[in-house]
């Protein structure tokens, strides 16, 4: 009898023990998701927004499309579909929830050709619109260094 109850006890403190951890793990976890550069940035609307205009601008860009393969491109590949695809892998690379599925960056760019010099240009772009948004200079360097970490994939020529 004694024994009986003593396991139970036993068994409901090791429930409240896991419990406990459980609760901490999940609070833990939202206060990563609260500090992310995603939730800094807030979230996948404010996101969107950038990279529908990030689109918009390079799609017209003169410099740009002064490589024919990028003018080629830009022509048959519908600027919704990229800004899709890159609102994907942005969302994904800053922490959050979505799951990026488009071709890696060397596969989707390797036939551009694309110069150091058009790189730069499009960081200026980039630039003008993070400025637009009022996106802070922290945020602004984090998103940058995301960016550049694609650079030696994108990158075919000098
Ligand atoms: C000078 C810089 C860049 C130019 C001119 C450029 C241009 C393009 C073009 C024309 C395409 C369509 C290619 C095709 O399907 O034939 C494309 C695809 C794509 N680009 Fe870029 N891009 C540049 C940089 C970047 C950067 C920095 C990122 C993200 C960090 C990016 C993300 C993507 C994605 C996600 C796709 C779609 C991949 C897929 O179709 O699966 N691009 N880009």
């Amino acid at each position: 009898m004694w024994s009986l109850q003593l396991n139970s006890f036993l068994y409901a403190m090791l429930a409240a023990i896991w419990l406990v951890g459980l609760n901490n793990a999940s609070a833990q976890e939202k206060e990563d998701d609260a500090n992310s550069l995603y939730s800094r940035l807030g979230g996948l609307a404010p996101i969107s927004m950038v990279v529908n205009d990030f689109i918009d601008v390079i799609v017209v860009d003169e410099l740009l499309n002064a490589n024919p393969a990028i003018d080629a491109a830009r022509k048959v590949v519908p600027a919704p579909y990229l800004k899709y695809h890159v609102t994907a892998m942005v969302c994904q690379a800053t922490g959050g929830p979505c799951q990026y599925h488009g071709r890696t960056m060397k596969a989707a760019h390797a036939h551009l050709n694309i110069t150091q010099k058009e790189w730069e240009q499009m960081v200026v772009l980039l630039k003008g619109v993070f400025d637009k948004y009022e996106i802070p200079g922290k945020e602004q360097q984090e998103l940058m260094d995301i960016v550049d970490s694609t650079q030696a994939d994108i990158v075919m020529s000098k």
